[in-house]
């Protein structure tokens, strides 16, 4: 089951049975994708509201530890040591939130269709969806695009996001500097792909409770090329860090934890365009609890308190959007 609304649309869509492969999540890695087979169709909101969708796995004792702010800051500074040993302008760290449900309502089931409709009212502009397979439940969605091409014309938009800060702050030279590293990098690919690369100037993008530095890109592009451009951008310095492969070895080494879905992608086919959304502000959902997946861009200039309150409130993005009743 697949549930998703695209940015800036009010109309909900599921997949019907077909051998049509329309709808991808891939991995961080890219080792694992997740394909949705089936022909894009409207649902009603009654219909989504209908849907059981509840995790099926046993309540088990996890024996995880709780990353606590101790223990992130402890990574936090892992982080910074790579990054002046390899020269690095930036390393995107992130941590598994772990939210038990009985902490919050011990009385009241979550109803993963509620949250969702909720979430994607609070989050207007954002790819939202929700999804059970094998097993898995995920829910997430962000305004972040990594392509977006068009069949029409050839035309390919993406777009440089980075840099968090609460809404009523001003930008200081460590998020500026965190955005331009991805605006070059990605400005770096396109170019090679495309003559007519048009760059926007940087803006505010506000989401929910905080606001990034966003920059706009598009080029023509020619329809050949798609896959490469994807695959070269992936994961971009907004997820991960540059050298890539250098990046996320580091990643691995100081998280210890798989990222799977969480700053990966989703493609998404329709007859006129394919999109490539950049999967953040996500969770997985388990019988009493859940993972919710939250990070930030690390720099020497990195205040640990300070990156530790921005995970949390962009792990506000779906906690905040729970449904218990
Ligand atoms: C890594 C995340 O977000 C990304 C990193 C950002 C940053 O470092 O400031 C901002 C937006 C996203 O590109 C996340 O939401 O977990």
């Amino acid at each position: 089951m697949l549930i998703f609304r695209l940015p800036d649309s009010d109309v909900f869509h599921t997949l019907e049975a077909s051998q049509e492969k329309l709808v991808s999540f891939v991995s961080f890695d890219t080792k694992t994708v997740l394909d949705f087979k089936g022909t894009i169709k409207a649902i009603s909101i009654e219909a989504i509201e209908s849907q059981n969708i509840s995790p099926k796995s046993k309540s088990q004792l996890i024996e995880i530890a709780k990353e606590t702010q101790e223990s992130y800051a402890l990574k936090i500074s892992q982080a910074k040591d790579f990054i002046e040993k390899n020269e690095l302008k930036k390393l995107v760290l992130s941590r598994r939130k772990l939210l038990m449900y009985l902490d919050i309502d011990s009385e009241k089931k979550l109803s993963l269709t509620k949250s969702f409709l909720k979430f994607c009212d609070s989050y207007p502009s954002a790819f939202c969806y929700l999804f059970e397979k094998n097993g898995e439940i995920w829910m997430g969605g962000f305004s972040e695009v990594l392509g977006k091409f068009d069949k029409r014309n050839n035309s390919f938009q993406t777009m440089s996001l980075a840099g968090t800060l609460p809404l009523d702050e001003s930008w200081t030279d460590k998020e500026i500097e965190e955005q331009k590293a991805v605006t070059e990098y990605i400005q770096s690919i396109l170019r090679k792909f495309s003559s007519n690369l048009k760059v926007s100037s940087t803006k505010d993008l506000i989401s929910g409770n905080i606001k990034h530095l966003k920059t706009d890109f598009s080029a023509e592009i020619s329809p050949e090329s798609l896959d490469k451009i994807i695959s070269e951008l992936h994961p971009t310095p907004a997820v991960c860090g540059f050298p890539k492969e250098l990046c996320a070895q580091g990643i691995k080494s100081i998280e210890h934890f798989n990222r799977e879905f969480y700053a990966g992608y989703i493609k998404v086919e329709t007859e006129d365009f394919i999109y490539y959304f950049v999967n953040l502000r996500c969770a997985s959902f388990f019988k009493n609890y859940a993972f919710l997946f939250v990070g930030g861009g690390i720099t020497l200039k990195s205040d640990a308190e300070k990156e530790w309150q921005e995970t949390e409130l962009k792990s506000m993005a779906i906690q905040n959007n729970l449904v218990f009743e």
